[in-house]
């Protein structure tokens, strides 16, 4: 029964970093590789720019060093010199702007990508999933990570490799003077490497640690701000509780965030600290050799500069680094959200190997949802004849909904199996194009009413007289010709010009969606729980007409509805315990017959 879990993240399933980079790279590649290509090409340029600016400004002073001693032609040469920095100056300005633009436009492309390739997974996922809250908690993660992640990777990586192409510039300048001094500057900040990557995993396990309570923070601050609670929260009083609740969690967290925060910065100053004053160091000894006149002024103004942009550009590969080692973390986040099992074995195609029955047969069929030890259904077993219209009854929790979504194969039975016609649930889900359904929790689509019918098919959702037969069968052509622009009126309160609708009107028009699909089954899970009592009698009298031709699945509590059923199944704490027509059943004398005589006393008239 663990089978269908959420697979939990731990440190056996984080892959090698390296193995992630060789995963990402060809896939952020792929995104963009024109723009991929272009970036690349103006950050190597960009990195040749200060290289060019040392050498200028060491020409430049030297140049005024001469026109100083009055040398011949010494004016000429400065002004040409002043000239190519300012080219310099316009270079690396316009290099800016463009890699900025590039960059915002791949930002674009593969924040889109990411989103794709997640919302795709979504819609492959067993439905069980959506049950568990280790699901929400990575995709939380990811969610979360996928604008930043996987782009932020790509900036880095270009800001990356831009430093390592100046640094090298300048070490080779400063290995000209002495190879200590080269070799020194790079020692100097793996202290500063190691302690940011360090911190980079820190954070990562605060993130994976606090996604629960960051969830609990966004679940309190919706239910604070949002339409369906503020009913309720306003007339049971419930802010100042609500408010109190989130304030704490968000407090947890953020003061969990700072703690970490002010360790790294103490831990980063301090490694940036020492490497500082070892620069001064290394200051003072060319200060030392100017004096004794081993450097010319210009060669000491240049090699001071490329002393401090030196380290300054190692300190900003070494974030660099430690950021990506950091984003490599979390896109293993993503990488694990995509590698979940879309199906497991049990769900693969298969035929019964009988001959082929028509049909629905439900064999031994149990089911718990995952995590829970109890099955909710417990060996059901029985046959549904093409055509027929059943009807499944029973006391709150008594299992009628997960039934019928392991009879739609949107949830896997551990043992058992439902077949149509013979078959078997289909791989991908292919027995969902048999059914049409309306949900106990139906869908408010704050659509147009056309699309919110026409949803039920998406071949015909234009088609206007589909959608009038439709929303006939469903008793909402009242009302939808009583609205402002009819089938072209906007649905709901969130967008402007929206026509709210009273529950039992939304049940209608969810009604409509089910029948404007020409499907072979239709399940109906409590399709009348908010039609007044004339609609409900017009849908139940007119009910075998509306569903002529097809196999009808329906739960209802409305036990007098069940009259219009061929056959009845009745079910208690995941049991069948009884099955047969209304007559039989009452004459059986058991638990229907018992939840009929109750329901039907309060229909009486008293004496
Ligand atoms: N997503 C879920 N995860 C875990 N348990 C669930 C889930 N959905 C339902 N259950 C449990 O399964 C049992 C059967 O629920 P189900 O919704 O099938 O009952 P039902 O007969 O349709 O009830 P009702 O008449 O109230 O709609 C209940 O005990 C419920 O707590």
């Amino acid at each position: 029964m663990t089978k269908e879990r959420v697979p939990r993240m731990d440190k056996s399933t984080i892959p090698q970093l390296k193995n992630l980079f060789v995963r990402i790279l060809p896939m952020l590649w792929k995104i963009a590789p024109g723009l991929f290509t272009v970036s690349i090409f103006i950050h190597l340029l960009q990195a040749a720019i200060p290289s060019l600016q040392l050498y200028l400004t060491q020409q430049l002073i030297d140049g005024v060093v001469s026109m100083i001693n009055n040398e011949p032609g010494s004016w000429n040469h400065a002004v040409y010199i002043v000239g190519l920095q300012g080219a310099a100056l316009a270079l690396d300005n316009g290099l800016r702007t463009c890699g900025t633009y590039v960059m915002a436009a791949t930002k674009q492309k593969a924040n889109y990508e990411l989103n794709r390739i997640v919302i795709d997974k979504c819609s492959k996922l067993p439905l069980v999933y959506f049950d568990q809250p280790q699901y929400y908690d990575q995709l939380q993660r990811v969610s979360k990570g996928v604008e930043y992640r996987g782009i932020s990777i790509l900036e880095y990586l270009f800001q990356l490799l831009q430093s390592v192409f100046t640094i090298a510039g300048f070490l080779v300048i400063l290995a000209n003077l002495h190879y200590t001094l080269a070799v020194g500057m790079v020692l100097l900040v793996i202290p500063i490497l190691l302690i940011n990557i360090k911190i980079g995993k820190q954070k990562y396990r605060q993130m994976v640690e606090q996604t629960e309570k960051s969830r609990k923070v966004d679940y309190l601050s919706e239910l604070l701000k949002e339409r369906e609670a503020a009913k309720e929260m306003r007339v049971f009083e419930l802010f100042p509780f609500m408010k109190m609740r989130w304030r704490k969690l968000y407090w947890d967290n953020a003061g969990e965030q700072i703690a970490l925060e002010r360790r790294s910065l103490l831990k980063q100053f301090g490694a940036e600290l020492i490497s500082g004053i070892v620069t001064l160091c290394i200051t003072f000894y060319l200060l030392l050799l100017t004096y004794r006149g081993q450097l010319t002024l210009g060669s000491f103004a240049a090699l001071n500069q490329a002393l401090a942009t030196t380290r300054h550009q190692l300190i900003i590969a070494v974030v660099n680094m430690s950021r990506i080692h950091e984003e490599l973390l979390f896109m293993n986040e993503w990488f694990a959200f995509l590698s979940m099992p879309e199906k497991s074995d049990s769900a693969l195609s298969e035929t019964t190997g009988e001959t082929r029955e028509e049909g629905i047969q439900v064999r031994n069929l149990t089911f718990a949802y995952p995590g829970h030890s109890e099955p909710v259904l417990k060996n059901v077993s029985f046959d549904v004849k093409p055509k027929q219209k059943v009807a499944i009854v029973g006391s709150n929790g008594a299992g009628k909904s997960t039934l019928i979504k392991c009879i739609m194969a949107l949830y896997e039975p551990q043992q058992g199996h439902v077949s149509i016609d013979g078959e078997r649930a289909d791989k991908d889900g292919a027995r969902y194009n048999k059914f049409s359904v309306v949900f106990q929790d139906f869908v408010r689509f704050q659509f147009s009413v056309q699309h919110s019918i026409g949803f039920g098919n998406l071949d015909r959702l234009e088609d206007r007289a589909w959608a009038e037969v439709a929303a006939a069968k469903a008793g909402a052509s009242e009302f939808i010709d009583r609205m402002p622009r009819k089938f072209d009126t906007l649905l709901g309160p969130m967008f402007d010009e929206g026509h709210e609708l009273s529950y039992g009107q939304w049940q209608k028009v969810a009604l409509g969606r089910a029948f404007f699909k020409d499907a072979e089954f239709i399940v109906l899970d409590e399709p009348t729980s908010a039609l007044d009592p004339i609609a409900e009698a017009q849908l139940f009298e007119q009910f075998a007409k509306l569903t002529e031709g097809k196999t009808t699945f329906m739960v209802s509590h409305r036990l007098g509805s069940c009259r219009f059923a061929d056959h009845i199944l009745v079910l208690k704490d995941g049991r069948l315990i009884e099955q047969g027509t209304h007559n039989e059943l009452l004459a059986l004398n058991g638990e229907y017959a018992e939840m009929y005589t109750t329901q039907s006393q309060w229909y009486e008239t008293p004496n």
